[in-house]
């Protein structure tokens, strides 16, 4: 097995804080060789705004991996379409953001790169440049060809996986579908084996409506569609409690017994993730072929070039991408 492993982290948003990160985290030494996937200018002009010195090196994917020298900067070139300025956005530049990206997860899907790292995207503006885009996670999964992915975020003592992502509150009841939540279990319970090595993971399910529907008097979603899916999974071996109402399951009675919660939907589980991690929780994807980590925030407009971006999330993502890479397995969908 190899130590050192080539990771590819995407710089994300120019007018955000993801090239300050870059920047930030080059300061020191890393283990695992980084690669940042962005303009080079940007760094350069990004980096004499923050005050702080680095080299730039051209990428050359024929070199073996090696572990980065504080201060130095290996870069794989994407031009920017428009210099930025920190803080604001450009729908120029919207394509060259997702032109980051495809480099990125191509080369992990090519075996260019071990893992791909993400700095933060803004949803919005790629929409505003007419490009529809939800997030990376759906982004990769269709760039991967991936049946069905998982977002779930992690922080010391407690994992949040959930079953839908980046779609309006309106359109979550019926989007959850008993296919959908069979295959998110699934997905979720292999990852945790297999990447977080617990042989049995103990999976609490939130319900959807308030008290868990309340016997079908607040909602049938519960008694429709989770439970018989629940059903059918238990009666494979799958530990799984639940439905259980989302505003009881987040205290210790609950999560001392659990290794994951699976939310129903974004603002059910992150928040709660978020108070107890911001700041030290990553985002992995789970059920790709290729492995991607990302921060836990994003792109902190308010706090781009002024070097007060905190760089614990990013230090996590990559630390658990190269960590990831050392003990991959199959992905769920390739077994
Ligand atoms: N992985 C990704 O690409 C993610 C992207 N986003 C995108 O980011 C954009 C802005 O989203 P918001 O909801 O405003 O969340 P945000 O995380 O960018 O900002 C929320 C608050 O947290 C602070 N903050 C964020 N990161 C920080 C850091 N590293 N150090 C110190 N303070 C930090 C910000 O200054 C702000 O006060 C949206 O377009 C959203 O879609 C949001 C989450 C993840
Ligand atoms: N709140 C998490 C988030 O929005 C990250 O989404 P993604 O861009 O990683 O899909």
């Amino acid at each position: 097995m190899t130590f050192c492993k080539r990771l590819a982290i995407t710089a994300g948003e120019p007018a955000g804080i993801g090239p300050d990160l870059i920047i930030q985290i080059a300061q020191n030494s890393h283990s695992d060789e980084l690669i940042a996937i962005c303009d080079p200018e940007l760094l350069y002009a990004r980096a004499r705004q923050l005050d702080l010195p680095i080299v730039i090196e051209k990428f050359n994917v024929e070199d073996d991996p090696s572990p980065t020298q504080a201060r130095t900067i290996k870069v794989l070139p994407v031009q920017l379409s428009r210099t930025t300025t920190p803080g604001e956005l450009d729908s120029e530049n919207a394509k060259y953001v997702l032109e980051t990206l495809t480099l990125a997860a191509n080369g992990c899907m090519n075996g260019q790169f071990d893992a791909m790292v993400t700095a933060p995207v803004h949803k919005g503006i790629i929409n505003d440049a007419g490009i529809a885009f939800s997030g990376h996670t759906e982004f990769l999964e269709e760039l991967t060809g991936t049946k069905k992915v998982v977002m779930m975020l992690a922080t010391e003592g407690l994992k949040v996986a959930l079953v839908t992502t980046h779609i309006p509150l309106s359109q979550v009841a019926t989007a959850i579908t008993q296919p959908l939540l069979h295959d998110v279990i699934e997905v979720l319970q292999y990852d945790l084996a297999h990447t977080f090595g617990i042989e049995n993971p103990r999976i609490i399910v939130a319900g959807l409506n308030p008290h868990a529907g309340e016997s079908g008097h607040m909602g049938r979603e519960e008694i429709d569609t989770i439970e018989p899916v629940l059903e059918e999974l238990r009666s494979k071996g799958y530990q799984l409690q639940g439905p259980l109402p989302a505003d009881t399951l987040f205290t210790s009675k609950y999560l001392d017994q659990c290794d994951t919660v699976l939310a129903m939907y974004h603002d059910q589980g992150l928040p709660v993730l978020k108070y107890k991690g911001f700041g030290n929780a990553v985002n992995i994807t789970l059920g790709m072929p290729i492995i991607r980590t990302s921060v836990d925030h994003g792109t902190a407009l308010d706090l781009a070039g002024t070097g007060k971006a905190d760089t614990g999330s990013l230090t996590l993502a990559i630390h658990y991408a190269g960590e990831m890479s050392r003990n991959k397995s199959k992905s769920f969908h390739e077994q």
